[in-house]
């Protein structure tokens, strides 16, 4: 048996009365590469940053590093040991060269002290040029593409000489191609001796990697795993504790949406978000679409309500059978198109502005009065008619929307944009960040403005949403639609088996 780089046995930690690790239990061997995958909340970052020195562990039976005892007081003594960690974000500094950027914090000395410009350019090509990467070490990081970008992000890593690199999402940002540079040269690095943590939630990318996959559920080690005798559904499943089941008894809302057609989109291609995406909304209809985080979700909303940013460069969007050029937000609100958006503090509320101002936004034309001046009358009536029809929860309706809980003002929120009687509703992730009842009561308006025959798109991370509520969920992955569930189909293990796989669950 090879060399173990790493051993943890029963690691634990809290903070105040979460206990966001149980019982982490994982080893790896020199030049191997595990895969740490889990749901949202697993505990994987947790036990990454006790690994970094960044948090220390309350207990644990054991935690070896080469056959040592291992319990980092900080990040720094970490990297002393040889533990090194390449985080999700690409952290370079875009006005430095490549090589300037390697070797920063961690400069190279020749024996007359640091080294001159031209030798650490030449001491960075060297680096690239042992790893393969077609880089020159003097141009300027700003102008290197992404995936060339996280590959100098990796290689800053190894000037450290690491023993174990720590990869927390190091795909996430990338685009499908770019991917694939980034797995090979982690394949590369393992070759070469590094053991590897890698935390992912995109399991094909882990079964294309990892030699062995450690799954993590409510904190605890669920199983340890060789690749080559599991597979993505045990994976899946492992992640949620639960076998695959047909739940045909689901609260569906049992209507069948009506074969009118509202919204046909097809070929949908924004460059970098969005590729060759094609569905139709029907009248009625909830549909969802779901996927990872990056998977294309929000900018798939963006562009179906023509937000600046986002035209496609290939594709159609027909809004009752009519092609529409030029889409832009304001032709969007005309055709009866709505978005709730899903930034609500940054973009969807005017905080110091009364429930009532903020309902009356997208409708300000119709509350003039005779004279063109705008009718206070006119702006209460309705802010009141929305607090009491959408149960708000406030005192009334000419308190600032910043003092209303967050569901509370998404309430307001869907209420402001029922005001411009739209016929296609799109609802960026509606309940997150809400507690729960509101969570419950947002649904049912949904529902009810679907059962009212307006067409609505939601679009949501959030299991639960497109569960509960969609006659249809599509599923996307890196910009693309790769899979799509209606009726008993429509469920928790099949959707998040597709969302990590990129694959169409059978
Ligand atoms: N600094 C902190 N203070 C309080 N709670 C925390 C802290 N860090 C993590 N937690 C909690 O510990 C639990 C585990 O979180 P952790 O971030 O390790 O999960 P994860 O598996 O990495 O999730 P994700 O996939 O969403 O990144 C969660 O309930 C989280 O809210």
């Amino acid at each position: 048996m090879s060399e173990l780089a790493l051993v943890c046995k029963d690691v634990k930690k809290t903070f105040g009365s979460i206990k966001a690790l149980r019982s982490a239990s994982f080893t790896l061997e020199k030049g191997q590469v595990v895969g740490l995958v889990g749901e949202n909340g697993a505990g994987k970052s947790t036990l990454l940053k006790i690994l970094a020195g960044v948090y220390q562990a309350d207990s644990a039976e054991s935690i070896k590093l080469l056959g040592k005892d291992y319990s980092p007081h900080n990040a720094i003594d970490a990297l002393k040991r040889g533990i090194v960690t390449i985080h999700q974000d690409i952290n370079l500094v875009e006005g430095m060269t490549v090589a300037e950027n390697i070797f920063l914090n961690n400069e190279p000395t020749s024996r007359l002290g640091i080294l001159t410009a031209g030798s650490l350019n030449a001491k960075a090509q060297e680096l690239l040029d042992h790893y393969g990467i077609e880089v020159d070490a003097s141009q300027q990081v700003s102008r290197l593409p992404n995936d060339l970008k996280k590959m100098v992000q990796i290689i800053k890593a190894m000037t450290w000489k690491p023993t174990i690199l720590l990869m927390d999402e190091p795909t996430s940002s990338l685009t499908a191609t770019e991917v694939d540079v980034v797995l090979k040269l982690i394949t590369e690095l393992s070759r070469r001796g590094v053991a590897i943590v890698f935390v992912s939630h995109y399991l094909s990318e882990v079964f294309r990697i990892c030699d062995t996959i450690t799954i993590l559920r409510d904190g605890q080690t669920i199983a340890n795993l060789q690749k080559e005798s599991t597979s993505i559904s045990e994976v899946v499943q492992h992640m949620l504790g639960r076998k695959l089941v047909e739940v045909d008894a689901r609260s569906k809302r049992g209507a069948v949406a009506s074969t009118e057609v509202l919204l046909s989109v097809r070929g949908l291609s924004v460059p970098g978000m969005l590729h060759d995406v094609s569905f139709d909304l029907h009248r009625g209809e909830i549909l969802g679409f779901t996927g990872l985080t990056g998977s294309g979700l929000t900018e798939l909303a963006k562009t179906l309500f023509g937000v600046e940013g986002y035209q496609p460069s290939k594709g159609t969007i027909a809004i009752r059978g009519n092609v529409k050029s030029h889409w832009n937000p304001g032709k969007a609100i005309k055709e009866g198109v709505a978005l709730l958006t899903g930034d609500r503090l940054r973009e969807g509320i005017l905080p110091d502005f009364t429930i009532a101002e903020n309902v009356g936004l997208p409708i300000i034309g119709k509350l003039r009065n005779a004279l063109g001046l705008l009718s206070r009358s006119k702006i209460d009536a309705m802010g009141t008619r929305c607090v009491r029809e959408l149960n708000v929860k406030a005192p009334s309706a000419h308190v600032p929307i910043r003092t209303l809980s967050g569901g509370n003002q998404q309430k307001v929120l869907i209420a402001k944009w029922l005001e411009t009687r739209p016929k296609i509703f799109i609802l960026d992730d509606p309940t997150v960040g809400i507690d729960v009842g509101s969570k419950d009561e947002i649904r049912k308006i949904i529902e009810r403005i679907a059962s009212e025959g307006v067409g609505v798109i939601i679009i949501s991370t959030e299991m639960p949403d497109i569960e509960k509520l969609c006659d249809r969920a599509i599923v996307m992955f890196r910009g693309s639609i790769v899979g799509e569930f209606a009726g008993a189909q429509l469920e928790h293990n099949r959707i998040l088996e597709t969302s990590v796989s990129g694959r169409k669950a059978a």
